[in-house]
């Protein structure tokens, strides 16, 4: 096993309690067929920590899956709080519904199925949000940060996983749309003078790869 895995598993074992409803979430997604590209535990506390450090009441999720990272999100919410997810695919979307019922979660979560570019102009009414995060098809990227800016206020914040894919991300010459698709998303970060933006490259359980965090400014 890799030592970064060792690690992980050390991380998560010392630091992050058993929780039955995220690991019935994950043995559900499994069970279903489901690809196992959620976020890792250590990452999914990440989440619940974003939300809780910015004192998040509203949260846009692109990309549902199984609904794990949701559920992080949703964790670090107030009672009161509410997340809205989007999820393409009705059997990803069944699966996570019943993810959020076993975790007594569903009040909290909003999950629309559909493209979530059909779906986010329809949000108006719920925004602005706190805190959006990126986690669906990446040659998306760049349209979906036009609309987390539509969607959300100075002092919001935007996250966006896997934005380094293996390294490929600094290759200018890629044709994977993947790596494309986050390319233009910096591309869209970088000429916004409003946007401030780090990435911070992982490795881990879920191989080699990172998360772009920008905060929003005036
Ligand atoms: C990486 S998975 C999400 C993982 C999840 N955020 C987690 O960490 O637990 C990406 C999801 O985005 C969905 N997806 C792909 N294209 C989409 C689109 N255009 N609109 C909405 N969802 C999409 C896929 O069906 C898949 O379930
Ligand atoms: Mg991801």
């Amino acid at each position: 096993m890799d030592v970064w895995t060792r690690v992980d598993s050390y991380v998560a074992e010392t630091l992050i309690d058993a929780d039955p409803a995220l690991e019935a979430a994950l043995a559900a997604s499994d069970a279903a067929g489901l690809p196992p590209i959620a976020v890792s535990p250590a990452q999914g506390r990440m989440l619940e920590l974003f939300a809780r450090m910015i004192g998040a009441r509203r949260v846009l999720e692109i990309g549902t899956l199984a609904g794990y990272s949701t559920l992080w999100l949703a964790r670090g919410l107030p009672a009161d709080g509410r997340i809205v997810t989007l999820e393409a695919e009705p059997a990803h979307a069944a699966v996570a519904r019943a993810n959020f019922v076993r975790a007594g979660l569903a009040e909290r979560i909003d999950l629309r199925i559909g493209p979530a570019l059909d779906l986010l102009p329809g949000l108006s009414g719920d925004a602005p949000f706190d805190l959006v995060f990126i986690d669906a098809d990446k040659p998306s990227n760049p349209d979906y940060l036009r609309w987390a800016l539509r969607l959300t206020r100075p002092g919001s914040v935007i996250v966006a996983d896997n934005v380094v894919r293996e390294g490929a991300v600094a290759d200018a010459a890629s044709a994977d749309p993947k790596v494309v698709g986050v390319r233009r998303y910096f591309e869209g970060l970088a000429a916004d003078p409003r946007l401030v933006t780090t990435v911070v490259q992982t490795v881990g359980c879920k191989g080699y790869d990172g998360f772009a965090l920008t905060r929003v400014g005036t």
